[in-house]
């Protein structure tokens, strides 16, 4: 499954993104370090579901279908919180950032209301600027892997030029563990200094930096955006980081936890929820749906908690789904299931690479693909597109 991991200083509202994501309960509280051990839960990705344009009714095992939209799987880590210094041990120190590595991605939670210090710790709203934030978690990180990169440097420098080794996998590993692969290490040496007998402490920081770019793809979420400090700091925000989305962890679980009780009907990422039963709702919970509504929904579109998972594998991990058959005129696997699977695959992958991800008993048996949309056998260096369907068709 692909992990996504959240992280950025103590309070800034990691857990509730990730309880709002999970609907998972880790402890929430208004002081440092409520996180003190990584979590893992599973969240979803949320796309069309072929079944609508199709007109059939689907039978989902790996996935959910609700209304037409497909909710996929993907595992969200919520890292503990991290201050300046976390790469030398300070706070909770060095744990948190080998939890970090496990994914592909990151979302570094900012609290946009500016009412936390850099510490983590309650300052008046408004009066920190949570721009200083995103650079610190940022350079804590590269430096945090340019310590695990330059290793006993010296020596190793010398090995290598000793035993004639290929410096990129003598890099790779070095950072073994860290899912960091050797064509990144590749791709990421390429504007540096071509000599690595000449690298300084600052071509290795760089070369860090360049890694980090390419492996572990980082978004920004804006949280707190219900509070009134907010909106004028997301401004300014975005004017260096475009792609920022403005999140409120707390309204989307409120709204969660109001649709599972019947008071409302919400869906994740909806930019409205519709009160089922107004008479069951004390005028306090009347106004806070009234806020959230006006001062959230209305403003950026939704809660912003879908958006940035969504985004994440969407366009920073950029999968694409596919729905693997057996039937391409019934889109059934062998049991008769309609459309039973939705994968997660890399954009441009091949059917070859995709029977692989789906097993490696049926990439071994690998015939040809059938494309179940046209009826048509597509060549084997086809790239998939996203919602296709597509019929693996395997020896013996
Ligand atoms: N107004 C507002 N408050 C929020 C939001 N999200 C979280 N908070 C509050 O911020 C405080 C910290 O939230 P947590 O989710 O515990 O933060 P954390 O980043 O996980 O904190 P650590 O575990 O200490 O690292 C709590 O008082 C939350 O209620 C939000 O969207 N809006």
């Amino acid at each position: 499954m692909l992990q996504i991991a959240v992280c950025g200083k103590p309070n800034v509202g990691k857990s509730s993104f990730f309880n709002s994501a999970t609907a998972s309960t880790v402890e929430m509280a208004n002081y440092p370090f409520t996180t003190i051990d990584a979590n893992k839960a599973v969240a979803h990705v949320i796309k069309d579901c072929p079944c609508k344009e199709l007109e059939v009714t689907c039978n989902p095992h790996n996935s959910i279908c609700i209304d037409g939209k497909r909710l996929l799987p993907i595992e969200l880590i919520d890292v503990a919180g991290l201050v300046p210094g976390a790469h030398e041990g300070k706070g909770l120190g060095n744990k948190f950032l080998d939890d970090l590595m496990q994914a592909k991605v990151f979302i570094h939670v900012i609290d946009a209301s500016g009412s936390t210090d850099i510490e983590g710790n309650p300052v008046d709203p408004g009066s920190h600027d949570p721009l200083e934030d995103i650079q610190f978690l940022e350079e804590e990180i590269v430096m945090w892997m340019y310590g695990i990169l330059s290793r006993n440097w010296v020596r190793l420098i010398r090995k290598v030029g000793a035993e004639h080794l290929d410096i990129s996998k003598v890099l790779f590993d070095q950072l073994s563990g860290t899912g960091i692969t050797i064509e990144d290490i590749i791709e990421a040496k390429r504007n540096i200094e071509p000599d690595y007998n000449k690298w300084e402490e600052k071509d290795l920081i760089e070369l860090t930096r360049n890694i980090l770019r390419i492996a572990k793809p980082m978004m920004i979420i804006a949280n707190k955006a219900d509070l009134p400090t907010s909106a004028a700091n997301i401004e300014r925000i975005k004017e260096k980081y475009p792609y920022v989305i403005p999140t409120s962890a707390e309204s989307e679980i409120a709204l969660v936890r109001a649709a599972e009780a019947g008071l409302i009907s919400y869906i994740s990422g909806d930019d409205h929820f519709e009160i089922l039963q107004a008479d069951k709702l004390n005028p306090n919970q009347l106004k806070a749906l009234e806020y959230i509504q006006t001062n959230i929904l209305d403003k950026y579109g939704s809660t912003g908690v879908q958006k940035a998972l969504n985004y994440g594998i969407f366009e920073l991990l950029d999968r694409i789904v596919v729905y693997p058959v057996q039937d391409e005129h019934k889109y059934t696997d062998q049991k008769g299931n309609v459309l039973p699977d939705g994968f997660l695959v890399p954009n441009g992958a091949t059917p070859r690479e995709l029977a692989y991800i789906v097993h490696t008993d049926i990439g071994d048996k690998f015939m040809h693909a059938v494309d179940a949309r046209r009826n048509m056998r597509v060549a084997s260096d086809y790239e998939l597109k996203d919602g296709d369907i597509i019929s693996i068709v395997t020896r013996g």
